[in-house]
């Protein structure tokens, strides 16, 4: 089976506008390419629920605020559509940038709240980019349901406040976070690191797993939070950008009782790693 990779909005539109006329469901995975197990978890999870699934592929250049993490963002189309291809997947959309934002867009879609701490006070500009980006791909592909992993934590907050505030017509599914064996979540990203920092680049997990646990049987959550920081900058992570105990579902304070998120930043061999686990705290 190959996967039809389709490029022009026109040639979606009618493909969509087919399947929608039959009474179809559509389930987008939106994806930035160079595919893993984690983009494939969201890929099962949608092929389950809905009758067409689209996964698309766009390397959104309004959601960098780096250029050289953009520039470096692993481009890998002919090896991600191959790894589609046992999955089943209905269309491999991969837009061009000139379509997605042609002369003149002008239109920029900012969530307030949700997006401002941790990721949003690092990378400023970045959820704006997602937000604009979400709402674009949702229009563009008609999405019914759209899969979203909670490796990013706070894009799915952010995402599924977006969908609420909007009242946009589509169901937010959020699916696991895929780890490799040593517990390292999967990430496009962790292909640049070195052999030698990949060895021990599970050691984010780690602490951050320990820490969850000590929180959740009562430990003292700020000297919980200062021994995982210095782990990690003994283990050779920096810098950390942040290691945090929210709340889980607005990021606000943790407090006893409600589900709590602990989540990091953390740079390794010049990598920026993300993660995040959840918490229990006791009453
Ligand atoms: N390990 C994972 N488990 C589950 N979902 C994941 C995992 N990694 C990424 N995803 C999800 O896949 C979707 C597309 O993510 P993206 O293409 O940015 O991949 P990525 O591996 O997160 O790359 P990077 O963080 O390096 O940009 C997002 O919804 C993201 O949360
Ligand atoms: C959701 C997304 C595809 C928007 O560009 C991106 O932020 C990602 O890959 O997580
Ligand atoms: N996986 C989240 C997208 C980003 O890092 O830009």
């Amino acid at each position: 089976m190959t996967t039809p990779i389709i490029r022009p909005l026109d040639d979606l539109r009618a493909q969509v506008r087919g399947w929608k006329s039959r009474g179809e469901t559509i389930g987008v995975v939106p994806t930035m390419g160079a595919l893993h197990d984690g983009h494939l978890s969201l890929v099962h999870a949608a092929k389950a629920s809905c009758d067409r699934v689209i996964v698309t592929l766009f390397v959104n250049p309004r959601q960098f605020n780096s250029a050289e993490d953009f520039a470096k963002y692993p481009r890998t189309e002919v090896a991600d559509a191959a790894l589609l291809a046992p999955l089943g997947v209905d269309a491999l959309f991969v837009p061009d940038a000139a379509e997605v934002y042609p002369p003149g867009h002008s239109t920029v879609i900012s969530v307030s709240g949700v997006s401002e701490p941790l990721e949003g006070a690092h990378r400023p500009g970045h959820f704006d980019g997602v937000a604009t980006v979400v709402a674009l791909l949702f229009n563009m592909t008609g999405a019914d349901r759209a899969f979203f992993g909670e490796k990013d934590w706070q894009q799915l907050l952010v995402v599924q406040r977006l969908v609420r505030d909007l009242k946009m017509p589509v169901e937010i599914v959020a699916c696991p976070s895929v780890r490799a064996g040593d517990g390292l979540a999967l990430s496009s990203r962790n292909q640049r690191l070195s052999p030698g920092a990949r060895g021990h680049a599970a050691t984010l997990p780690a602490v951050m797993f320990r820490a969850a646990n000590d929180m959740g049987a009562g430990a003292e959550i700020n000297a919980t939070l200062d021994a995982a920081r210095s782990d990690l900058t003994g283990a050779g992570f920096g810098p950390v950008e942040y290691l945090e105990l929210r709340d889980a579902l607005t990021l606000g304070a943790a407090l006893p009782g409600r589900p709590a998120r602990l989540l990091a930043a953390a740079w390794l061999d010049g990598v920026r790693l993300i993660d995040n686990v959840a918490v229990t705290l006791p009453n």
